[in-house]
């Protein structure tokens, strides 16, 4: 019996990067796509956002001179571009996939309604939800956090390259010491940065927890779904 029916998983762009510096490591989708497709075939249903950052990130072309909003916009197409990839590493793993879009774009993907995300989640498909919310000034980790909500998860699993949420930036402060859970209250009160407080608020209010896990070691999406705590649970 797994723990949760159906998830929403967040995946870091920046981690599709791989070894690489920039843009799509093969072996690294290959490998998020035959753990995906695992937990499919058992049954779980699967909704997927996936982040930008290998790409493209609006305040970092900000910073370079771009129009903020047109640099959101190059970053929502990144995720677009990501998701895409993952459609076709799913398709090759023999897993029905379904591809929607938060701006409109036929025929790259349908136009997200949440009962098309819904109905296809029921045949068991995994669904990509991609675009971001489609809107500037918000994260791919807000808009997991928005897709999650609308189609009901039961968690939002935060797939990313640390193992959980530490007591300070573990890439930064090595001595950082890991939570096993954690409130959403603490993560405001000790200001700690693991995902933007839009997406927090989101998850807060409407009672999604989220568990953050490190989704580049083969296997642990399925322990997570077995009911093993390998990340850091954040609850009400
Ligand atoms: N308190 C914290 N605990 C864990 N990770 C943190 C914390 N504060 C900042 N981070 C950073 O958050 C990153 C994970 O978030 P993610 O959204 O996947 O990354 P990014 O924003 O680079 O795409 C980690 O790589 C880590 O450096
Ligand atoms: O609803 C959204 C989601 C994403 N983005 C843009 O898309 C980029 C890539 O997303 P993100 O940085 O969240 O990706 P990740 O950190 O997961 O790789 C962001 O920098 C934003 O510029 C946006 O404008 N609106």
């Amino acid at each position: 019996m797994k723990k949760y029916k159906r998830i929403l998983l967040k995946l870091s762009g920046e981690s599709l990067m791989g070894e690489q510096n920039y843009g799509i490591d093969s072996s690294r989708l290959n490998d998020y796509a035959e753990q995906i497709a695992e937990l499919s075939k058992s049954g779980i249903e699967i909704g997927i956002v996936i982040g930008g950052g290998n790409i493209f990130r609006g305040l970092s072309g900000a910073a370079k001179g771009f129009d903020r909003v047109n640099g959101d916009q190059m970053g929502m197409l990144a995720t677009t571009i990501n998701s895409l990839a993952l459609n076709s590493a799913l398709k090759n793993q023999g897993i029905k996939s379904k591809m929607l879009t938060a701006i409109r774009m036929e025929p790259v993907g349908e136009y997200y309604s949440k009962g098309k995300a819904v109905e296809a989640l029921a045949n068991g498909e995994v669904v990509i939800i991609s675009g971001g919310t489609g809107n500037p000034y918000f994260t791919t980790d807000t808009a997991s956090a928005l897709r999650g909500i609308e189609i009901e998860a039961d968690i939002m699993l935060k797939g990313t390259r640390v193992d959980g949420i530490y007591s300070a930036d573990p890439e930064k402060f090595p001595d950082a010491t890991k939570y096993e859970k954690i409130s959403f209250d603490e993560i405001y009160k000790k200001n700690l940065k693991i995902m933007d407080l839009t997406a927090t608020t989101l998850c807060k209010e409407n009672n999604l927890p989220v568990m953050v896990f490190n989704m580049d070691k083969k296997g642990n999406l399925a322990k997570v779904l077995n009911g093993e705590n390998i990340g850091t649970i954040v609850y009400n």
